[in-house]
Formats: C-alpha cells, structure tokens, sequence
C-alpha cells in the first residue's frame, strides 16, 4: 500500500535539530545532524545498526543532551526546560517503542484508561470511556475492550500499544521499529494504521525502521544516517537511485536482489 494523504506544512517546523553532535568517550555517535520533522509529516529515519538513531530519540526527548548543537521541539529548546517543562513537552510526544509492553494483569480497557488517569486527573468517568472507545476505534479494536493482552495477537497488542499512546493526544509521534517481529500481512496493517494515524489525529511522526516496505508506505520523506549525519535525505526512489555501498545493500536486501 502507497502513500495517499498527509497535509504536511513545509513552513511550519515541529523539530528542529541543528549542528547536532554526541560522542560517548571516544565513540563519535552523531557528528553534527541536521533534521527537520515539519507539522503533519511522516519522517522515515534509516540506518544501519549502532549508527544512533536511539541517541537522536533520545536527544529529542531530552533524555540526553547534546555536546553541541541545538534541538527545538515544539517551539522549545529542549536543553533549556526544566525537569516539570520537559515532563510537560515529553506529554506532547507520543513513545511507540518495541518494549512499551501492555500491562498483562489489566483488561485493553484499563490499559488505555491507565495514562489518562495518570495525566489528566480532572477527567469524568463519561469522558475515560469516550476516550477509550474513540482510539480503541481508531486503531479497530474497540471489540477488545475487555479482553486481557494474552487473548490477543502481536499485531493487535501493537495495536493497543499505539492506541494507548494516542490516548493523549501527542502532537509528535515517535514510532520505533513498528513492524519488527510482525508477519507481513500484520505490517502492512500497521503501516496503515501509522498513514491513518497521522490522517486523522495530525501528528507528526519519527518512524524509525529498517523495513523498507514500511519506510515506503509511511515515508513522506526519508532520511538516512550514515557515519553520524543525514547525508541522504529524499522521497523513497530518490534516497535508494544510488550505487553508494553503504546504502544499496539496504535496497538489495530488503526486496531480495
Ligand atoms: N548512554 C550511552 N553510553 C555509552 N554509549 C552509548 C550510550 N547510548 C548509546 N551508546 C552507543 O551509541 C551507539 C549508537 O547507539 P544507538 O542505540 O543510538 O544505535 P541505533 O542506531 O538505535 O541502533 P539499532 O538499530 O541497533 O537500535 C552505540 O554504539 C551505543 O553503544
């Protein structure tokens, strides 16, 4: 499945790194990076192993900070806030990482209520459950609703993984190898809900990936770390039109040349 949507706002830019470079002792991870993330954009970020894609991340969210450079997310420069003004940009920012397991011991119900709870304590029983119901929609799960996680398949407990995220409304969504461990047809059905997430709730997302069927079907635009920066940067056809070594393996392997 292709691309069909997104409005994205070329102008407006919702992260901005600049200049970004983070070295841990003598391992140089990133070596000055520029990105832009702009509003209503699906960003893929390539690279092979180890290249510090989880460190960006990182960065972005102000779980580490930068040796130089600067990071601007949400009209904030993230290495200025405070601890309570970065807990309150991080709530703008929605995690779907391969590790944000479900809670095992609560229904997909209490699962989903658990943040709202959490974070938006002034809430009426009657807003949770329409909460809860619209995103379980969304991501068509709302038959689920009282199951327990151990009922259901990868797939679907990605799917809840991604509902509960959504739960808070991030601006940002910052999805971290979404398909891995999935059969294909179950990709393809989450690289739809990714296109159908930023359709309908506007986000702006980070998919970081190494499935390429999947950078193919999010991707407005790719950009590809290679030796600590973007240096390939472009539509899918435009990123892999390249006798470069370092990056047509990706290519080759991926679609079994
Ligand atoms: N806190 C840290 N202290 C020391 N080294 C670190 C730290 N965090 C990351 N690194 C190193 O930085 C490099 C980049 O790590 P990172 O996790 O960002 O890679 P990645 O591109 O996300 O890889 P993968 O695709 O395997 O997830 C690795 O060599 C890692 O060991």
């Amino acid at each position: 499945m292709l691309k069909t949507g997104g409005h994205i706002d070329y102008s407006t830019p919702v992260i901005s790194v600049r200049g970004v470079s983070k070295s841990f002792g003598d391992l140089h991870v990133l070596r000055g990076v520029d990105m832009d993330l702009f509003k209503g954009e699906n960003l893929v970020v390539l690279g092979r192993s180890g290249t510090g894609k989880s460190v960006l991340i990182k960065l972005i969210s102000g779980l580490l900070e930068p040796d130089i450079g600067s990071i601007e997310v949400l009209g904030e420069q993230v290495d200025e806030l405070d601890d309570k003004a970065l807990r309150q940009l991080r709530l703008k920012i929605g995690f779907s990482f391969q590790n944000s397991a479900l809670y095992d011991s609560m229904t997909v119900r209490e699962n989903l209520e658990f943040p709202l709870v959490r974070n938006k304590r002034n809430l009426s029983r009657a807003a949770i459950n329409r909460e809860v119901e619209d995103v379980l929609d969304a991501v068509g799960l709302l038959h689920t609703i009282n199951q327990m996680p151990s009922e259901l398949s990868g797939g679907q407990r990605k799917r809840i993984g991604i509902a509960r995220t959504l739960i808070l409304r991030p601006e940002i969504m910052l999805y971290d190898e979404p398909t891995a461990g999935l059969d294909p047809i179950t990709c393809i059905e989450i690289n739809g809900l990714i296109n159908e997430v930023q359709e309908k709730y506007k986000t702006s997302s980070i998919i970081i990936t190494h499935d390429l069927a999947c950078a193919k079907s999010v991707g407005d635009r790719i950009v590809m770390l290679l030796e600590g920066r973007f240096e390939r940067e472009g539509s899918f056809d435009e990123i892999f039109d390249t006798d470069d070594g370092r990056v047509k393996p990706f290519y080759d392997y991926n679609f079994i040349k």
